[in-house]
């Protein structure tokens, strides 16, 4: 059994999906998801349970940036959540002036709130079960909070299944350091980094070398390069996995093109989704292309 660090505290999303990615390990909540990264690479824990995107906020940028500086690691699995919010108050609360929650929690319920807590100021915590734990010391008047948040601090449950898009979905990545990476099993996802040149078309180029291979994207995100204006690194992911044929390809033309570029993993995806497969850019084409060429440089064929 090994150690895995959550963003917590206790009663966060993040641990539920902790829960399901590491059911074997030992679990342990930190306060930040840039804590969550530094305990795996100080070797304080085997791995950890972090949320990368949002279908209504888009990306978790701590996380982005974590995962572009620093030691590398890598992500090994992800988990997919259904996002429904509780709203948590006190007995003692009769009007709620107050309610707080993670930005991302808060975005999630935007309109939700103005119907029907048109009153409330909304505070930011850092994390939806942080700010459950404000509202029991007393600090607001109401969390919007995961469900679970309940079983972990008594408070009185004003509302449930609170979500302005009812498909509200988070994904979230267990990370490690780099190792021996799972066999694909053709449902994958690959990440990348890349901090693409400031030159004309050096953006279009990292992409088009995954076009030209049949490779369909799943995201694409910008971060600034902090401390160079006007720089930015691209969050790139795909179907397909590191050890496809078609992937190792591109991965190889995108290193050519742009020696700053990070591997942050290729793994099974939440969804099931198969990759798309283009006419000509199967995997089995990319090997019988190159046993064309190796023929041909054996004077075999021409
Ligand atoms: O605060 C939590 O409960 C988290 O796990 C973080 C987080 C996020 O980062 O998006 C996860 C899921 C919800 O979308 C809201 C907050």
């Amino acid at each position: 059994m090994s150690r895995i660090a959550y963003f917590g505290p206790q009663g966060t999303f993040t641990e539920q999906a902790a829960r399901r990615l590491a059911a074997d390990d030992e679990l342990f909540p930190v306060e930040t998801i840039s804590a969550a990264l530094t305990a795996v690479r100080k070797g304080e824990a085997a791995g950890a349970c972090v949320p990368v995107e949002n279908s209504v906020e888009g990306a978790v940028t701590a996380t982005l940036d974590g995962l572009a500086e620093d030691a590398p690691l890598v992500a090994v699995a992800e988990e997919l959540l259904a996002v429904h919010f509780s709203v948590l108050t006190r007995d003692d609360v009769e009007t709620v002036g107050t309610v707080a929650s993670h930005p991302h929690a808060l975005a999630q319920v935007s309109q939700w709130l103005a119907a029907n807590l048109p009153q409330a100021r909304t505070v930011v915590a850092s994390s939806t079960a942080a700010a459950a734990v404000a509202v029991q010391r007393g600090e607001y008047d109401a969390a919007v909070a995961a469900p679970v948040a309940v079983e972990h601090y008594p408070l009185r449950v004003l509302a449930t299944g609170v979500a302005d898009v009812p498909d509200a979905r988070t994904r979230f990545l267990l990370l490690r350091p780099p190792g021996t990476l799972a066999e694909p099993t053709g449902c994958d996802r690959t990440s990348i980094v890349a901090a693409a040149a400031n030159r004309t078309g050096a953006l279009a180029e990292l992409l088009t070398e995954l076009a030209f291979r049949g490779i369909n994207l799943t995201r694409l995100d910008a971060r600034p390069i902090k401390g160079n204006f006007g720089l930015y690194r691209f969050f790139i992911d795909f179907e397909g996995h590191i050890f496809e044929p078609r992937i190792g390809d591109a991965l190889a033309a995108l290193r050519r093109r742009c020696n700053n570029v990070r591997f942050l993993g290729s793994h099974p995806r939440a969804d099931g989704v198969a990759a798309t497969v283009e006419q000509g850019a199967a995997n089995q084409d990319f090997v019988n292309a190159a046993d064309w060429v190796a023929a041909v440089r054996r004077g075999e064929l021409a």
